[in-house]
């Protein structure tokens, strides 16, 4: 497997190109508020941090903790201070900066700016996620290389990166496409595709996406008052609710009537059919995220609101390594679980020698209906979204619905054959929107063809029938069916802890719990873990597309 390389972004610049001088407030307290003027270390000092040249990183590097240390010196006098953003960022630089020099000076700030007396924030998590060590995540790690590209193309690498380069090959093909759908030439303005995504990660109550998103479309000059409700959007904005609610959560009834309100003539405000699929994707893009976000167990950034909390002045205290509220690893011991992995080989292998079973249509679709509507629990009530995310959602209460169980085939079902991405889905998106069939294409192969031929303490193992289980499991959640598969494999492969988790991931991510994620596969490494969360992630993307796009050609017939 061919790890690709990352393409060269522009370092998308964060805070203010100019210092702000300060108005000399003359005040010496120094307790943190929000509304004073600051000196803070500029973007353009920022940027240079990212430069892939060496001695450029380190001037710039020097230049900027001057830069901080000047602040600190006139603070001294009462007349200066640092920002909370520049705080926030040195936070961030200190904890997840992959170049151990930039690191090491940020943490080195951060506790000298404490001994100077001023409050500086702690990060609250113990490291990217709550359900899998820091230490396996390490940033000196095996990833290494990934992260400092992906440090120097988008000056900053955040928790769902690192959880991600466990995975180099898919996280460059990943990137790629999220450059794509934000930041290249496209039908939506930035700060609307950001907008976009932050009602999709809304639907699932993913705070993590929903601040990502929101700080991002500010930076592209969004309107802030939009996110502090979804009645302050644009009407033309507001006029996807329907799409969004559907492709979150029961994308098998969009209809060609949907597609229609939106774009034809007669529709007011009117969506051209590029624009609408820029949204689409955006939308199936960020709810699949979420899934992501919930099943890895990310912790908030450093940045984010419950992210972080400040420090009083006290010069005995580092700003390192707080202790995890929500840190949990209930990983057992080897033992016990040796035996389940030696069954589950041996059913693998079992699958891949048998001769296809004589096995009538009928019955065919009898195993596909019982896997689908096969009561999995999965309702776990977490207690109501903060504010920040319950004021983008509208009709909170539409969800993913479980199917009942029935005789003969549901008619919500889509045939595979009769609608594929492969002969149908690719070749619409590439034609409405250029480039963007191939990037989403080299994601959902990237994925199919992950392996590395192992499987927890064993090597050479073909897992070929065990993701395939898994991806077809997903999309016969989301009703979809391939005519020659056995969905018989799913019950044999697919242990019902598993199913929990990964019908939870993909159906109400914001259910996940660390222990649904600790309760499967208690003897693979976490790295694994992340790849079933990838294979679930794409599968149902690629789901929710697919009943778009055939609504989308049924309307252009
Ligand atoms: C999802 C995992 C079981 C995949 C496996 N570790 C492999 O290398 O193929």
């Amino acid at each position: 497997m061919a790890s690709g390389s990352i393409p060269s972004f522009t370092f998308k610049a964060y805070g203010e190109d100019n210092p702000r001088q300060v108005s000399g407030s003359g005040s010496s307290s120094r307790h943190h508020s929000d509304s004073e003027s600051e000196i803070c270390p500029t973007t353009k000092s920022l940027a240079r941090l990212c430069s892939r040249d060496k001695d450029e990183r380190a001037t710039a590097l020097e230049k900027l903790s001057e830069k901080i240390l000047v602040c600190l010196e006139l603070d001294r006098t009462g007349s200066a201070r640092l920002s909370k953003e520049t705080l926030l960022h040195l936070l961030r630089l200190s904890r997840s900066c992959p170049l151990q020099e930039v690191r090491m000076r940020a943490t080195e700030l951060l506790c000298i700016a404490q001994e100077e007396g001023i409050e500086v924030p702690r990060a609250l998590a113990s490291g990217p996620s709550a359900f899998i060590p820091a230490k396996e995540l390490l940033i000196e790690g095996l990833n290494q290389d990934i992260l400092v590209e992906s440090f120097l193309s988008l000056g900053q690498v955040d928790h769902l990166t690192m959880v991600m380069a466990l995975h180099p090959s898919y996280l460059s093909c990943f990137l790629r496409t999220q450059h794509a759908l934000f930041e290249l030439d496209g039908p939506l303005p930035r700060d609307w595709r950001h907008y976009v995504s932050v009602m999709a990660a809304a639907r699932h109550h993913c705070s993590y996406m929903v601040q990502q998103h929101s700080k991002a479309f500010l930076e592209a000059g969004g309107d802030e008052s939009w996110l502090s409700g979804i009645k302050h959007a644009p009407v033309k904005l507001r006029s996807l609710h329907t799409l969004n609610k559907l492709l979150a959560h029961r994308p098998w009834l969009i209809t060609q009537q949907h597609i229609q309100e939106l774009v034809c003539a007669g529709a007011e405000p009117r969506w051209s059919l590029a624009e609408l699929i820029h949204a689409v994707i955006l939308m199936a893009h960020t709810h699949s995220l979420c899934s992501f976000v919930w099943g890895c167990g990310l912790n908030p950034e450093p940045d984010h609101i419950g992210g972080y909390a400040f420090h009083p002045p006290s010069p005995s205290h580092i700003p390192r390594s707080p202790h995890s509220p929500a840190h949990e690893d209930g990983r057992p011991e080897l033992v016990d679980g040796a035996v389940e992995v030696e069954v589950l080989m041996k059913r693998m292998v079992e699958l891949q020698q048998q001769q296809e079973e004589e096995c009538t249509q009928e019955e065919m679709v009898t195993r596909f209906e019982r896997q689908r509507s096969e009561s999995i629990p999965t309702a776990v009530v977490r207690g109501a979204p903060p504010e920040l995310v319950l004021c983008l959602v509208e009709e909170p209460e539409f969800r993913y619905e479980d199917f009942a169980p029935r005789g003969e085939q549901s008619p919500s079902t889509m045939r595979a054959q009769d609608y594929s991405w492969e002969d149908h889905g690719f070749s619409l998106v590439q034609r409405l929107l250029p480039d963007m069939g191939q990037f989403l294409d080299e994601e959902f192969q990237v994925v199919s063809n992950l392996t590395y031929n192992r499987m927890a303490m064993h090597e050479d193992v073909d897992t070929y029938t065990l993701r395939k289980a898994l991806w077809n499991y997903i999309h016969c959640l989301y009703g979809i069916r391939y005519d020659d598969y056995d969905y018989g494999s799913v019950n044999v492969l697919l242990e019902r802890s598993l199913k929990v988790f990964v019908k939870t991931m993909a159906c109400h991510p914001e259910q996940t719990t660390a222990r649904i994620y600790h309760a499967f596969w208690r003897h693979f490494r976490h790295s694994e873990k992340v790849h079933a969360n990838l294979i679930v992630m794409e599968a149902r993307l690629q789901a929710a597309l697919l009943y778009t796009l055939r609504s989308i050609t049924a309307y252009i017939k």
